[in-house]
């Protein structure tokens, strides 16, 4: 599908009876892009994913989902998304190769001269790192193994588009190491478009070209992590002891500042530390300023 968008979200509105969820949400995504849906718990992630596979019926707004909106997607349009849902359980008695053998199945009629469905389920098994467990039954692998066929499972039909709805929850650091160069493959070698969730600022960095922050059901930023620190005016701290006192100095200019610290104070300045700004704290920072401001406007309307 070339250059044009995978996903593509205008005006995006959720209700849950008298509740809003989603206001007015929106946001885009290439055909080949890793797009992080960052935000703390209820901020609305997991219903703004079910709205684009078309599990959930939006409340209002615009929605085409590699060209088509959702609430009106067919089987061929459904065979060419991938969902990464929270673990596998009913199929405790089938063995790894022969489960994702079954489903793949499903995907052959909608393969093309451009894509290949489904994923040849021994090369799926090793992609995925389960080699060792191909002919195992399910209910005997460990958790961390089942996400990594809860993956298998979401690829099997090479998707053009995959959600990832909070991935490598219950990886070890090798299994997580695997889990993101698979991903970044995905993206870059078959152009796959994926949409993931997670609470794990550092893999969202990692993975994603582009991070949407999500809070109480708006974005409040979005952008690559190098444009999201900046954008909220990310300051570093410089610590330093000068006469037997501690000192502290928040600063966005963290090196002009400490060279004229010892333009003024040379040899006397000890122990100095410069903290630079993090995602962690541009993101922290951009959710207290949501709710802050969230509190303020709900003050406004009792008063
Ligand atoms: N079926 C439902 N009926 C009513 N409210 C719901 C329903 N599903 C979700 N909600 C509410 O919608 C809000 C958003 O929930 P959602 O699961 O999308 O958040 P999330 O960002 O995925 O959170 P988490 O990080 O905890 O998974 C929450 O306040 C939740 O309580």
């Amino acid at each position: 599908m070339g250059t044009q968008g995978a996903l593509d979200v205008r005006g995006l509105r959720m209700r849950y009876g008298a509740v809003d969820v989603l206001h007015d949400v929106s946001f885009q995504a290439r055909s080949g892009e890793v797009l992080a849906l960052l935000g703390p718990n209820g901020a609305g992630k997991t219903t703004t994913i079910e709205i684009l596979e078309g599990f959930r019926v939006r409340s209002a707004g615009q929605v085409s989902v590699l060209g088509v909106d959702p609430a009106h997607g067919n089987e061929a349009w459904r065979a060419r998304l991938g969902v990464v849902l929270q673990s596998w359980r009913d199929h405790g008695k089938w063995r790894v190769q022969e489960l994702l053998a079954h489903l793949g199945r499903y995907y052959a009629p909608y393969s093309t001269s451009a894509v290949r469905r489904p994923w040849d389920a021994a090369e799926l098994v090793e992609l995925v790192g389960l080699t060792d467990h191909a002919h195992h039954k399910i209910r005997t692998l460990s958790g961390g193994q089942r996400r990594r066929l809860d993956v298998a499972i979401g690829i099997v039909g090479r998707p053009d588009l995959l959600f990832l709805d909070e991935p490598t929850t219950g990886f070890d650091p090798a299994a997580r190491y695997a889990f993101h160069t698979l991903v970044r493959r995905l993206a870059t070698d078959l152009q796959t478009t994926i949409l993931l969730t997670t609470h794990d600022l550092d893999e969202a960095s990692k993975l994603a070209d582009r991070i949407l922050v999500l809070s109480a059901g708006r974005v409040v930023a979005s952008g690559t992590t190098t444009e999201l620190t900046r954008q909220i005016a990310a300051q570093d701290e410089v610590r330093w002891r000068l006469d037997g006192r501690q000192y502290v100095e928040v600063t966005a200019e963290s090196t002009t500042f400490v060279r004229e610290l010892f333009a003024r104070h040379g040899e006397a300045v000890q122990e100095l530390e410069v903290r630079r700004a993090r995602l962690e704290d541009a993101y922290l920072a951009l959710v207290a300023a949501d709710v802050a401001a969230q509190n303020e406007a709900d003050l406004e309307v009792t008063r």
